[in-house]
């Protein structure tokens, strides 16, 4: 009821023992809360929360258009609904490394359990796209050094994203990803991989866990968990993918109603109330209440006791 009973400590300690490399551990994205408890209970080792879907949720494109304040309240929001840890796309930290610092604590705040922050210019482009640009290895290091020496939970993953490979090529973004560890990363994140290969070499090149972002449309296959882990990858993302699901949905559910004059054929689609009321633990709150209207107050502590 309410939220997890994990603390945010918690969810970072299990979410370095379980970023091993091979281990593939699925993160689906969730633009809602209520999608935390349903990724949950299917399952899944984490929740991700997407840059991306958080402007668009907002009817915004992914241009860095969303605040640090927006994606942390969002983010945590998601984060204290489930058990799991959850990882935030900090985009380029929303500033300077002074303002990266302030990021990481924000997050911290929120209940995340880490975040990657990337190496593009601001204003960035979705990393699938055709012109996007990247700052020097300078530039990218210092982010995530503010990043690492901001923290104040050790544990608190802070992952470094590279968008160079689809600028320079496999062998730039690898030798970016190196020194992204070496200022402090505790993760890489190699964005618009071309093939599994590519995967590959750049889990054999850092010694830190390395993700997979498979989301749709973009420059990725879509790989299986099997050819990820057989990769070498520790952690997978699917960051659109509930959006999209849910976007279709509505649209043709839309568009139901508007040729036939009633959703009627849309239902056997739709989640039910039952389910619905499930999923928010509608239950436990009437038990609660009704606990706290059932308990027997002592006489003396009630206003007729002190009357008398
Ligand atoms: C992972 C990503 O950064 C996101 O914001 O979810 C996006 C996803 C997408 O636009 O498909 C990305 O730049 O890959
Ligand atoms: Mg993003």
């Amino acid at each position: 009821m309410l939220y997890a009973k994990t603390t945010p400590e918690q969810k970072r300690a299990h979410l370095r023992q379980i970023l091993t490399p091979g281990a593939a551990r699925q993160f689906p994205g969730t633009f809602t809360p209520l999608s935390a408890p349903l990724i949950q209970e299917k399952g899944f080792d984490g929740l991700y929360v997407s840059g991306a879907v958080l402007a668009n949720e907002l009817g915004l494109p992914d241009i860095g258009l969303t605040t640090l304040t927006e994606v942390a309240q969002r983010a945590g929001q998601i984060a204290r609904m489930s058990d799991l840890p959850t990882i935030a796309d900090a985009d380029t930290g929303f500033g300077e490394p002074m303002n990266v610092a302030r990021t990481i604590h924000e997050l911290e705040n929120a209940g995340l359990a880490g975040c990657h922050i990337e190496d593009q210019v601001n204003p960035k482009r979705c990393g699938h796209l055709d012109g996007k640009s990247t700052v020097d290895t300078e530039t990218a290091t210092k982010r995530i050094r503010a990043a690492a020496e901001a923290r104040r939970d050790a544990n608190f993953l802070i992952m470094a994203r590279t968008d160079l490979r689809a600028v320079e090529g496999l062998d730039a973004a690898v030798e970016r990803a190196q020194a992204l560890v070496a200022a402090g990363a505790d993760a890489i994140f190699p964005e618009a991989m071309k093939d599994l290969r590519e995967f590959e070499v750049m889990c054999q090149a850092v010694d830190v866990p390395v993700l997979a972002n498979m989301t749709e449309f973009g420059k990725s296959e879509l790989f299986t968990r099997e050819q990820l882990a057989s990769a070498g990858v520790a952690l997978i993302i699917y960051p659109v993918t509930s959006l999209r699901s849910a976007m279709g949905a509505i649209e043709r559910t839309l568009d139901t109603i508007s040729a036939a004059g009633t959703q009627e054929s849309a239902v056997p689609e739709m989640m039910t109330r039952a389910r619905l009321y499930e999923l928010v633990d509608y239950e436990a709150y009437s038990s609660f209440d009704a606990g706290v209207f059932d308990f027997d107050v002592p006489d003396r502590f009630t206003n007729q006791g002190a009357q008398r």
